[in-house]
């Protein structure tokens, strides 16, 4: 039996509201196996987004653990480690869209890729989503659609062994949601844990396992 990546035990969240606490999670148990694309579903609001920040290291639970490969997470980890694709994108405005894709490669431990190689693992992964030919803009010269695909491709270029990605297709045309779809499905294949929250149903579709967030819950 494998052993799990990522390992969520005993999540608590609770959000202070002048109008009353939310308790986003309750006791939440989540085991993630590299290898494979796990879907989390729910309303809006259930809490994906509050999930994946706790798992990225980006928020702390109120009480229960998160394991990555056994150690607790107590910071957001290396972008090597465990990459997040948060709702907002995050990339840096100063810089071109492939030199965000190329930033983790360039901070990843052991040094950068050679220039060469660090060009073309940013070409394979700007072209394959559609927007190579916007490699020289800056992220807020195109469309958030292509933002979006520009924020997978730098949170995938480093080969994590975590991928957290939210509402990845969220933005996106009928012609581009496929090719998101497909490098999701590659970094699982190639040996990543891949954790995808979406309300999309195509998503869902190429999963290995589809969990479903409800009172603060998975079912
Ligand atoms: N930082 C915060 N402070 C206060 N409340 C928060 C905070 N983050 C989330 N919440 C609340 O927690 C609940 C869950 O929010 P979350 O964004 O995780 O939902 P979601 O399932 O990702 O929704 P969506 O599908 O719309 O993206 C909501 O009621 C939200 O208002």
């Amino acid at each position: 039996m494998s052993t799990p990546v990522v390992r969520a035990v005993g999540l608590r969240r609770r959000f202070a509201h002048p109008s009353g606490d939310v308790e986003v999670l309750r006791g939440l148990e989540l085991e993630v196996d590299a290898g494979q694309v796990t879907t989390v579903a729910g309303r809006s609001g259930s809490g994906k987004s509050a999930l994946l920040a706790l798992l990225g290291g980006f928020d702390s639970p109120d009480s229960g653990t998160i394991l990555l490969d056994g150690k607790p997470v107590t910071d957001a980890p290396p972008w090597h480690t465990c990459a997040v694709l948060p709702q907002a994108l995050g990339l840096a405005t100063e810089l071109t869209n492939a030199e965000n894709v190329a930033l983790p490669l360039r901070l990843r431990p052991g040094g950068a890729p050679k220039p060469a190689e660090l060009r073309a693992r940013v070409t394979e992964l700007l072209d394959g989503l559609g927007v190579g030919e916007l490699a020289d803009r800056y992220p807020t010269e195109v469309s958030f659609g292509q933002q979006q695909r520009v924020a997978l491709a730098r949170a995938v270029s480093a080969r994590p062994k975590v991928l957290l990605t939210d509402e990845p297709t969220a933005h996106l045309d009928a012609a581009s949601t496929p090719l998101v779809l497909r490098l999701l499905r590659q970094c699982a294949d190639e040996g990543a844990a891949v954790v995808v929250a979406t309300h999309d149903e195509r998503v869902h579709e190429i999963a290995d396992r589809r969990v479903r967030l409800r009172d603060g819950l998975l079912a």
